[in-house]
């Protein structure tokens, strides 16, 4: 079966705008800019620019356990639509991949439902309970992408240590989120001047930044590869930055929401703005900016995190951490940074695509003969606001409703399949 994608804008390697063609043929890319070959499948880009598909190193998807939430079907729709092609599903579903045996029960269900392509973390260890250890070398064998206990910082260093010595020897790469249980006093939001006004409990930045700092000497020591999960401070950037310059392999990704917003943006105690990391202060956004432009932070990710309603209906205190992202990400960070002459189209797309792809050696997440059909193709003049009723997620909980975009996705190309196709008056 072959598709042919005609009158599309595609980026060159100077980051210019061209218009081509693209050729599919059962799952591969075959031909950019030829002829349209017999016999194929006609799409009309109507002059729209196609990004390599996205990648999204951090997304929650509930599925098993928490399926009220989300499901991998609700899950993958969603990244569809928001033009992610390849997305990898943190651990923290209940069971926890943390055995061959759950790891395969959760391969499974994603082999069932999922609509883009999943590829799942293991636990870094047992039930995410940071004490026993996971076999890695063990769960890698059998499709871990990489490993993780996101949702928790692993609070103990010689757990850190060993696992990435593991890791190390398996050219695995430890994924983390950093905190420091005994600097989290109980906060709800960052701990700066926008929780004073509100009267909430705060969580100071170096409830990660001192996890960051410590795990890159262990990576160090280890000689493992490490991948922070959502920097949101200042220090934490140096830190990253410091490492870098050391010649530690780490690398290190940042979240839409951590780059458009900040503590003094929360309009009042409404948990669709509570999430791990939480906003903090503009010079930590500065910080974030400056470091994906100079490339201490190598990506972006989402940390897509739905909740229900009435989890995140009643205040701060009490609600679970996190907001969904997939379907506003490219949109806002377009409108927001590409419009606005801060960021190119094709560092967007790099941070995106490219770079995802690479930090985790994935064969995907960029456009070439030979290379999986990944495919989103985007129109830069769309303007839409962002409604939750729209979403194909399960979670409603942003903090972006209501918010006018540019640049939405109108189709999405997995593995040479259309897995998502806008609707002109849908729902
Ligand atoms: N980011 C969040 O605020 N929440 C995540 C966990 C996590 O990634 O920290 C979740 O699973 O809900
Ligand atoms: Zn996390």
């Amino acid at each position: 079966m072959m598709k042919y994608i005609q009158n599309i804008q595609m980026l060159n390697e100077q980051g210019e705008l061209v218009s081509t063609s693209i050729t599919i043929e059962n799952k591969v890319i075959a031909n950019i800019g030829g002829e349209q070959p017999d016999g194929a499948e006609v799409i009309d880009g109507n002059g729209c620019f196609v990004s390599p598909g996205f990648v999204d190193l951090h997304v929650h998807l509930r599925e098993p356990g928490f399926e009220h939430k989300e499901t991998i079907e609700t899950g993958t729709k969603s990244a569809a639509k928001g033009g992610f092609t390849t997305i990898c599903a943190m651990p923290n579903t209940k069971p926890v991949p943390d055995s061959i045996e759950n790891l395969n029960l959760i391969m499974g269900l994603i082999e069932e439902s999922a609509v883009v392509r999943v590829l799942p973390y293991g636990s870094l260890t047992v039930n995410e309970a940071g004490e026993k250890r996971t076999n890695i070398a063990e769960l890698k064998e059998h499709g871990a992408v990489a490993f993780s206990d996101d949702g928790i910082g692993i609070q103990l260093s010689s757990t850190m240590y060993e696992q990435m010595q593991d890791a190390a020897k398996i050219d695995a790469v430890v994924v983390a989120h950093c905190e420091d249980n005994s600097l989290i006093y109980d906060g709800v939001m960052h701990e700066g001047i926008r929780n004073k006004e509100l009267g909430l409990p705060g969580i100071p930045s170096i409830c990660e930044s001192v996890q960051i700092a410590r795990d890159v000497l262990l990576a160090e020591a280890a000689g493992a590869r490490y991948h922070v999960c959502h920097v949101s401070s200042k220090e934490s950037v140096r830190a990253v930055r410091d490492a870098k310059a050391a010649g530690i392999r780490v690398t290190a990704e940042v979240c839409p929401h951590h780059l458009l917003l900040e503590e003094m943006d929360i309009p009042s105690d409404d948990a669709n703005w509570k999430m791990n990391p939480p906003l903090r202060g503009k010079s930590d956004l500065d910080s974030l900016h400056q470091a994906l432009l100079d490339g201490t932070i190598d990506c972006i990710a989402t940390d897509h995190a739905p909740h229900t309603e009435e989890e995140k209906c009643c205040g701060m205190v009490g609600a679970p951490f996190g907001i969904v992202g997939f379907e506003t990400a490219f949109p806002l960070l377009y409108t927001n940074f590409v419009i606005t002459k801060k960021w190119t189209l094709k560092q967007l797309v790099d941070w995106m695509s490219v770079k995802p792809a690479e930090i985790f050696d994935l064969p995907y997440g960029k456009i070439e003969v030979g290379g999986s059909a990944d495919l989103t193709i985007i129109d830069l003049n769309k303007e839409q606001t962002i409604e939750i009723e729209k979403f194909e997620s399960k979670g409603r909980n942003t903090p972006f409703n209501g918010w006018k975009a540019k640049g939405w996705p109108i189709m999405t190309i997995c593995g040479g399949n259309v897995v998502y196709e806008e609707v002109i008056n849908e729902k």
